[in-house]
């Protein structure tokens, strides 16, 4: 697939925020949101410990949504032991993405297994070959990607002392990471942006004060008339 690389960034604009809450509101229903930490500004914000999975795991707590973690899913096939699992491993010490093949296999299975069918999907598609996959194969078609928008600086500040024993949380990785980031996945933005599809959200404040902006997008997509009072399930 062609991605169009040279679309237009232009969120900031009036008229675009007005065109893509509207197509937002019309197309919720039961199809997945697809959370990603994003950007807008292209030469500074970009992606690894913007806050994704915090913000994913209380859309899952509180809104009623699956949080699927492409991240912790690999994690978890990687501690299998499995083949791939140990190639997962050398990707994820590079910092690299792993082949789409081995992540839509996983994120498949995760799909098919659950009851719940709306699906915050955290981290994922992060270049072109997952986008093609993910709209080909997985026919994932995002009623909203969230843009996580946050200071290298402090990415790199909270992926240092998030403190989990990650093989790729080190200074050296996470310079890989993030340009790994703007090389590979800041094309997918582009493509949803160009779609309408982008929500910008200011990640670089406290954790509630991110999730009270979130719950806002939510409540303007009209997101399932149950958000917001569901809680808990999230499976
Ligand atoms: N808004 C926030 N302010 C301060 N620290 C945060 C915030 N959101 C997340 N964190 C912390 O930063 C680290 C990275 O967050 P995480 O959600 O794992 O990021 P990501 O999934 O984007 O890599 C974690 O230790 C988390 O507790
Ligand atoms: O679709 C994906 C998602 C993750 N990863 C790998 O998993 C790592 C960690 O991703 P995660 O989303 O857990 O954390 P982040 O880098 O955003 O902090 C990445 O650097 C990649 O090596 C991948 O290959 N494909």
């Amino acid at each position: 697939m062609m991605l169009p690389h040279k679309a237009k960034m232009s969120l900031s604009s009036g008229a675009h925020q007005i065109e893509l809450l509207h197509i937002l509101t019309e197309l919720f229903a039961d199809k997945p949101i697809c959370g990603n930490d994003i950007l807008l500004k292209l030469n500074r914000s970009r992606g690894p410990g913007s806050g994704k999975s915090t913000q994913c795991s209380k859309i899952a707590k509180h809104l009623g949504f699956r949080h699927l973690s492409a991240g912790d899913l690999l994690e978890a096939e990687a501690e299998s032991g499995s083949n791939d699992g140990k190639m997962i491993r050398e990707y994820k010490k590079e910092g690299k993405l792993v082949p789409s093949e081995i992540i839509v296999k996983l994120l498949q299975k995760a799909m098919q297994e659950s009851q719940n069918k709306n699906f915050v999907i955290d981290g994922f598609p992060r270049n072109e070959e997952n986008l093609s996959a993910a709209e080909n194969i997985l026919k994932i078609e995002p009623n909203a990607v969230l843009v996580f928008d946050c200071s290298e600086e402090e990415m790199t500040r909270r992926i240092l002392s998030r403190n989990q024993g990650r093989v790729d949380d080190k200074i050296d990785t996470i310079k890989k990471r993030l340009n790994v980031y703007s090389e590979s996945t800041l094309p997918v933005i582009n493509y949803y942006s160009s779609k309408g599809k982008v929500r910008k959200i200011d990640a670089g404040r406290p954790i509630e004060e991110v999730f009270d902006e979130i719950k806002g997008v939510f409540s303007e997509l009209n997101a399932g008339q149950d958000l917001g009072r569901k809680e808990s399930t999230s499976n």
